[in-house]
């Protein structure tokens, strides 16, 4: 029987180019309460969008406003006033909390130089721009989401915001006429930086600028072994309140590693004395403070161990002084469904009218969740378990007024609002679209659950079906991370695959996050056999239905999914007939000293980061280099020239040794690319070439 699989490289680039046109949502903010002349009252909604434009080969960021008529409990009339605008140049953009002002940090090119601008804007006016770079008061703005952030004062009179600590000129020690304020013989010192994705953050500071005196000074009485970032005012804008990370003895990767050690912090302005907030003996992140200005909420989880793991819940009152814990760390998913809080950050408003609750968007195995918390009793529901399954993820919420995210496997983001129901109420929120997307035709996804052998007692997977047919060919997608997951959301290349006429096994093996403390610290001292055994019984579990040719699977992962991906061609060399890895990690002890984040491959034998590889990182290695003696599979290997985590040598270390063995092998190279390989001239051919792989190794 022929296949009905699309394999004309046309064909899939018209595919791809369909559905790449999908944008994805990035953020939200409600505006102000107008209350019409007749009586009638209503909010603006501002939204950012991000798409890929192929042909600029770049992401396009836009955005749209929509007006919501409501009464304060419900959604009356909603629709979008006015069409999309592209947004260039705009690094942070913030409105005031009156609404009557809007500060922007923009990067403008001027004769060939990269200059940074804080602009405020009134009305139909901008009243200021202050060029930033020329005050030279600190180095470049942060704007990513890991420091970053732009903040008006309660008062609107001041904004902070954090950027990169001011660096003298560094001159050679043989410059014939040295320039005042400049290090002789400081050219070459190296900086450390954040890691991955964060490689020119080095030294965070806290800026403010006086608006009316247009006067920028940075915050003095952050101590010394402290990076800074995630800042707000305190309540009255005495001071500043902000998370510090210890930098010493080095500075480790911090992007999807949010168990470094660190602090909430505060800064009083007048006499510049700084006070720790919490322990100092945790990991903090996303403080937020609650509507009337009494309490701050933030997430914590243990330093070091598992990068990503379940997080508690905490809130630290302004007045007394005092922490608690409001929702702590769950080993096993609880009956009602609830498996604690998996978060590295909570969105930019979280609390409700009342300042009694606090939503989160997680996820709850294979889905994400919405889910109300309330600080006096601990107790968790959620809001969108009953809902159609996908995955739900608050953008923002202002005066109970929720707007939301929501995607499935089979359609693309769409944008909603609803009112959050009143403390107590039972009632179910009532979800109204803003924004539509189309389901896409021929896709259809479920969740499987198996109950595997006795050893693995926590396992959840999920499978997307494009068209089924005697010949429906598997294709297996893994989680990294380890310790991450893949939720129920659309997802660019599934969708493809998708629709180009295979099956997609998304596999979350056991130390995967939403599943319960336990399932994480079940996985540290087994990955390579827990991981990769998992994987398989899910695939043969699959299998066994009869649905696929078995002669027939592929298996793509990145990262810690290249590695059980590897893995599984080395352990399993018979059943996979083509393989796919994105910056692999192949050779733990390599990794050690190449990543930046060599805590956690310590961690995997057992050891502390600081220490030196030892015998027992070797013993790994060499049990993975044995698995490549036995590899069969094609494998095309796509690698980023950049990447920080996984550095490429770890891909041509695999590469060298499948060439050795004659094992057909590609590999694909990417300059400016990162470990995401993402952007989009990168993901695009990496695209095509991995569908292409798949097609002409499994003999479509
Ligand atoms: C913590 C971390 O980044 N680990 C990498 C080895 C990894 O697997 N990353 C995942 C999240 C990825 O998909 O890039």
């Amino acid at each position: 029987m022929e296949s009905q699989v699309m394999t004309n490289p046309e064909d899939i680039s018209k595919l791809y180019r369909e559905l790449s046109l999908f944008p994805s949502l990035t953020r939200a903010d409600v505006g102000p309460v107008i209350t019409s002349q007749y009586g009638g009252k209503y909010s603006n909604i501002y939204t950012e969008w991000s798409q890929r434009d192929l042909e600029r080969n770049e992401n396009v960021k836009f955005c749209r406003q929509y007006i919501v008529f409501h009464d304060d409990k419900s959604v009356v009339y909603s629709g979008p006033s006015g069409n999309c605008t592209e947004i260039k140049g705009e690094l942070l953009s913030k409105d005031s909390p009156s609404g009557d002002m809007k500060a922007v940090v923009r990067e403008s090119i001027i004769k060939g130089e990269d200059k940074q601008f804080l602009e405020i804007w009134s009305k139909n006016i901008k009243v200021k721009s202050i060029n930033l770079t020329a005050l030279k008061k600190h180095g470049k703005v942060y704007e990513d989401d890991q420091f970053g952030c732009l903040v008006w004062s309660h008062s609107e009179t001041h904004l902070l915001y954090v950027a990169e600590r001011k660096r003298l000129k560094a001159e050679s020690f043989f410059q014939v006429w040295p320039s005042k304020h400049t290090l002789k013989g400081e050219q070459f010192v190296f900086y450390e930086d954040w890691g991955e994705t964060l490689v020119s953050k080095s030294s965070p500071v806290l800026c403010v600028l006086d608006i009316e005196g247009s006067n920028v000074s940075v915050l003095e009485g952050v101590p010394d072994n402290i990076s800074p970032g995630q800042a707000f005012w305190a309540p009255s804008d005495t001071g500043v309140v902000f998370v510090g990370w210890w930098h010493e003895p080095f500075r480790l990767g911090l992007k999807y590693s949010p168990n470094r050690r660190s602090s909430l912090f505060y800064v009083d302005l007048t006499g510049g004395q700084c006070e720790q907030l919490s322990s100092g003996s945790s990991a903090v992140c996303s403080p937020k403070l609650s509507p009337d200005q009494c309490r701050i909420i933030y997430l914590e989880c243990a330093v070091y161990g598992p990068h990503q793991q379940c997080s508690r819940l905490c809130m630290y009152d302004w007045y007394t002084k005092r922490t608690s814990v409001v929702v702590d760390v769950v080993k096993r998913p609880r009956e009602d469904g609830f498996a604690g809080i998996y978060s590295s950050s909570l969105s930019p408003l979280c609390w409700s009218a009342d300042s009694q609750r606090i939503l989160v968007s997680c996820p709850q195995g294979s889905r994400k969740d919405l889910l109300l918390v309330e600080t006096t009793t601990g107790s968790v529901t959620s809001l969108t378990s009953k809902s159609p399954g996908g995955s739900w993820s608050l953008l923002t919420i202002e005066r109970n007024l929720m707007v939301v995210s929501w995607s499935s496997p089979n359609c693309p983001p769409s944008l909603r609002v609803g009112f959050l129901p009143l403390g107590g109420s039972r009632e179910e929120v009532d979800w109204v679209v803003l924004e539509d997307s189309q389901t896409q035709p021929d896709i259809d996804w479920q969740i499987l659950n198996f109950t595997p052998p006795p050893e693995q007692d926590n396992s959840q997977y999920h499978l997307y079906l494009g068209e089924t047919s005697p010949w429906s060919l598997l294709c297996l997608s893994l989680s990294g991370g380890p310790h991450s997951v893949i939720v129920a959301d659309w997802l660019l290349s599934s969708s493809v695959l998708c629709r180009m006429g295979f099956a997609i096994l998304l596999v979350n093996y056991r130390g995967s996050i939403g599943y319960g403390q336990d399932s994480i610290l079940s996985l540290p001292g087994n990955v390579g056999t827990q991981d990769v055994k998992d994987v398989q019984f899910a695939v043969e579990s699959v299998l066994r239905g009869g649905a696929f040719d078995e002669q027939k699977v592929a298996v793509a992962g990145g990262s810690h999914g290249g590695f059980v991906a590897c893995h599984l061609i080395g352990q399993y060399p018979e059943f996979y007939k083509a393989c796919v890895a994105r910056n692999p990690v192949i050779n733990l002890a390599s990794m050690i000293g190449s990543t930046d984040i060599p805590d956690w491959y310590t961690l995997l034998s057992l050891y502390h980061c600081f220490s030196v590889p030892c015998v027992c990182v070797l013993t790994v290695t060499m049990y993975v280099t044995v698995v490549t003696i036995q590899v069969k599979t094609p494998v095309l290997l796509t690698l980023g020239e950049d990447d920080k985590r996984v550095p490429p040598k770890q891909g041509i270390e695999y590469y060298r040794a499948l060439k050795a063995l004659q094992v057909p092998v590609r590999l694909l190279w990417y300059p400016g690319n990162n470990h995401s390989l993402s952007k989009v001239d990168a993901e695009s051919d990496g695209f095509m070439n991995i569908a292409l792989w798949m097609t002409q190794h499994l003999s479509l």
